[in-house]
């Protein structure tokens, strides 16, 4: 057994009911020119994710993501444990209808146009065309792609990030309650990840639930309710960022001047260190400036003391003696 920090029991709502849940899950591949050799890609792995939550999963290169994303939609079978997604073991078609999937690498038809492709990607849902009617002009204004350009553009000449936002409209196509993403920033400039994530802010306020897998940390920080964090296949952490990393309202100050006395009511555990003092601020930040100016003092420094997810996630690793991936 792998030792997981169990970071948070906090759901995003008290009572969150479970949508998707594994018990020890595993997988050893078959490798090798006679398959006799053996790859562990996942150990263990037990975790729960909640309804309507924004899940990431990180983890270095080769870490198993894929790996358990695959097993949860029925694509690879584990070779231990068990799991659950909306209440029904995985696999079983009627949990199939109520899942979306963008992979990571997705395949587009280079000679269909967006519109050609969703209406595709609607057959296999068997989707009446009045409801494809409906929706593939929804999904094309929530991913922000126009409808004539849909209409007539063939996929081999869209970029990119337009790609992407055409795989998270077919991920959407059967209206799905629990929609998988595999890497959906990856290779996208700062613009088409700002645009993936306003997406998937968007289908959480839809009620949605999330799980994505990336590397993009700072992107992780900004979207997800809670994330884990899988190495060489074993589960390191799973929690909320604010009880990995703490509080995001809590600064860290130093002041130059002032008195003790004035300054102690806005600074928990105030420490003279050379000639400044330092603490960590109780409230606003904009009202201590004000008393500042009041009390003869000058800012030199404000810092959230939470640490990023990037330092956590490096230290995580370190700490396991994890220090390239696979
Ligand atoms: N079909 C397969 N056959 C054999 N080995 C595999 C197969 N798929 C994945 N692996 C191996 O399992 C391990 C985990 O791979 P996986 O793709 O799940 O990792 P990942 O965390 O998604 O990596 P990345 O971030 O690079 O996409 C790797 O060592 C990989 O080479």
């Amino acid at each position: 057994m792998n030792s997981v920090t169990e970071i948070s029991k906090n759901l995003t709502t008290p009572e969150a009911m479970p949508i998707v849940q594994t018990w020890n899950l595993g997988k050893v591949y078959r490798t090798g020119f006679w398959l006799n050799q053996q790859l562990r890609s996942l150990n263990d792995c037990s975790l729960s994710v909640y309804q309507g939550e924004t899940f990431g999963l990180l983890g270095p290169n080769g870490a198993g993501k894929t790996t358990l994303l695959k097993i949860l939609l029925g694509i690879v079978r584990p070779t231990q444990g068990r799991a659950v997604l909306l209440g029904q073991p995985i696999g079983r078609q009627e949990v199939k209808q109520k899942v979306g999937y963008l992979p990571e690498n997705a395949y587009f038809y280079d000679y269909l146009t967006a519109w050609e492709f969703l209406e595709f990607a609607a057959g296999l849902f068997q989707l009446s065309t009045t409801i494809q009617k409906q929706r593939i002009p929804q999904l094309l204004d929530l991913v922000g792609l126009d409808q004539k350009t849909a209409r007539k553009k063939q996929l081999r000449q869209y970029s990119k990030g337009m790609l992407q936002r055409v795989g998270m409209a077919q991920a959407l196509i059967n209206d799905p309650d629990l929609v998988f993403f595999d890497e959906p920033m990856s290779g996208l400039d700062p613009l088409g990840r700002y645009q993936v994530r306003e997406i998937i802010l968007s289908l959480k306020s839809q009620g949605k639930t999330i799980f994505f897998n990336s590397h993009v940390l700072t992107d992780v920080e900004q979207i997800c309710d809670r994330i884990a964090i899988l190495a060489r296949g074993n589960l390191l952490c799973v929690g909320s960022l604010e009880d990995i990393l703490g509080r995001s309202d809590v600064y860290q100050v130093i002041v130059k001047g002032g008195t003790q006395e004035a300054l102690e009511p806005w600074i928990l555990g105030i420490k003279n260190i050379e000639n400044s003092w330092h603490g960590q601020l109780e409230g606003d930040p904009q009202e201590f400036m004000a008393a500042l100016s009041q009390m003869d003092a000058q800012l030199l420094s404000l810092n959230r003391a939470r640490a990023s997810l990037e330092e956590y996630f490096i230290e995580q690793l370190r700490e396991r003696g994890i220090t390239s991936s696979q």
